[in-house]
């Protein structure tokens, strides 16, 4: 019994103890003593803090991109995204009728030079002979060529002669006259673009570098579907790389498309090919561009003729069009010549008309070559280009109404 007594006693006593020692440690723990006032802190060292890094071990202002390790590509049942093609928009041409008289004012600015010298003498009250000799010399300034001007001063001094004309307008009027009957009016200026026995017509530009063939090419292609009509290209001029993708580019632009070969090829079988797909689709005009060659060059000329007549295995070429810069003049002439010795030229465009006070030179071309003119280029506009009317050109020639 008295164990009992004394075990029990001792567990209690160790009991006491045990929570006396416990307790006041769980208090601690939970509230810091408050600092009693007017002690002093001892500020404690602050947990070291992490090092400033180094200038260079600064990450950078722009982190570069994590390295990602390649994950697995994942498994889409999408479709992939439908990348839209870009479809050109087809263009609508302006209308062709009328287009010379829109075109006035930038072609009397380029002749301003004639238009003025003329007018500055008519104004006179009489015309002596140094009056006339002035009008002569304003013509053969602007490439009307020098037998043309004899001619055509010589009619007008015999019709002031008999008429007795007095006034400048009277006198301008005559002059004017003449000079569209200089330009040949009556001529047949019409092109032959409508398909016959069932295959489409062929229209093939010929010339010398840089005269303004390809845009010539793309702007007739204009001027037709203009008018209801629809072409192919053939970019037979596979000599010039850019050639080629030039053609293709005004073909997109009015939705007609171009045959072309590869870059170097022989032109003549481009030429073909592209009249072949042109009674495939049943197109009404084939339009054939050809390299610009020098008419010095026998070998290209001999080229020329040979594109011509591998075209005509599918029958005649329609109409064969010289094109001229009128800016290179008289010059221009020569080169005409050349090139109807080779290929038969049945109209000459006549291109850069809006950059020359030199317009005369329609006169001589077409007096020296017998050729019609039947197209003029007034600009790099795709509808720069306009049927020549010469009543029209007479009234821009003189800067005001003929
Ligand atoms: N101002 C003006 N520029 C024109 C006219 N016609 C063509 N041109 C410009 O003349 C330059 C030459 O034209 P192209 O059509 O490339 O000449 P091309 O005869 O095909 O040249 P090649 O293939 O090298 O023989 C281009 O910058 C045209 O924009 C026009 O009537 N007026």
């Amino acid at each position: 019994m008295e164990y009992v007594v004394a075990a029990v006693i001792l567990l209690v006593v160790l009991v006491a103890g045990a929570v006396g020692l416990v307790v006041p440690r769980m208090r601690r723990k939970e509230l810091p003593p408050p600092p009693s006032p007017g002690s002093t802190t001892t500020l404690e060292r602050p947990p070291t803090a992490p090092a400033v890094p180094a200038e260079d071990e600064l990450p950078p202002l722009i982190s570069p991109a994590p390295v990602v390790e390649e994950a697995p590509a994942p498994v889409v049942d999408e479709a992939p995204p439908v990348v839209e093609e870009e479809i050109p928009e087809i263009e609508q041409p302006a209308p062709t009728a009328g287009r010379l008289v829109r075109l006035r004012a930038r072609l009397a600015r380029s002749q301003n030079a004639l238009g003025r010298g003329l007018l500055t003498v008519l104004s006179r009250d009489h015309l002596e002979e140094e009056d006339w000799e002035e009008i002569e010399e304003s013509l053969i300034g602007a490439d009307v060529g020098v037998e043309a001007t004899q001619v055509l001063v010589e009619r007008l001094r015999e019709r002031v002669r008999i008429l007795g004309t007095r006034s400048v307008s009277e006198v301008r009027e005559q002059l004017a006259e003449e000079l569209v009957a200089a330009l040949e009016p009556d001529l047949d200026r019409s092109l032959k673009t409508t398909p016959h026995d069932g295959r489409p017509a062929v229209v093939m530009v010929v010339g010398v570098n840089g005269a303004g063939k390809t845009t010539t090419c793309g702007k007739i292609g204009r001027v037709l579907i203009a008018d209801g009509r629809t072409v192919l290209f053939g970019a037979a001029d596979t000599f010039r790389a850019a050639a080629a993708e030039q053609l293709a580019t005004w073909g997109e632009r009015v939705g007609a498309e171009t045959v072309r070969g590869p870059e170097g090829g022989d032109p003549a079988s481009v030429a073909f090919d592209a009249v072949k797909r042109g009674i495939e689709v049943g197109v009404d005009t084939v339009l054939i561009d050809t390299a610009g060659r020098l008419q010095n060059k026998v070998g290209l000329m001999d080229e020329l003729g040979k594109v011509k007549r591998v075209v005509e295995k599918h029958g005649p070429v329609d109409e064969t069009l010289l094109i001229l810069d009128a800016t290179t003049g008289q010059n221009g002439l020569e080169q005409a010549r050349v090139f109807t010795e080779v290929v038969d030229v049945t109209g000459v465009v006549l291109t850069k008309l809006d950059g020359t006070a030199k317009g005369g030179i329609v006169i001589a071309v077409q007096r020296k070559l017998g050729i019609p003119v039947k197209l003029v280029g007034l600009g790099e506009g795709p509808d720069d280009l306009a049927p020549f009317e010469p009543a029209a050109f007479v009234e821009a020639l003189l800067g005001g109404d003929a």
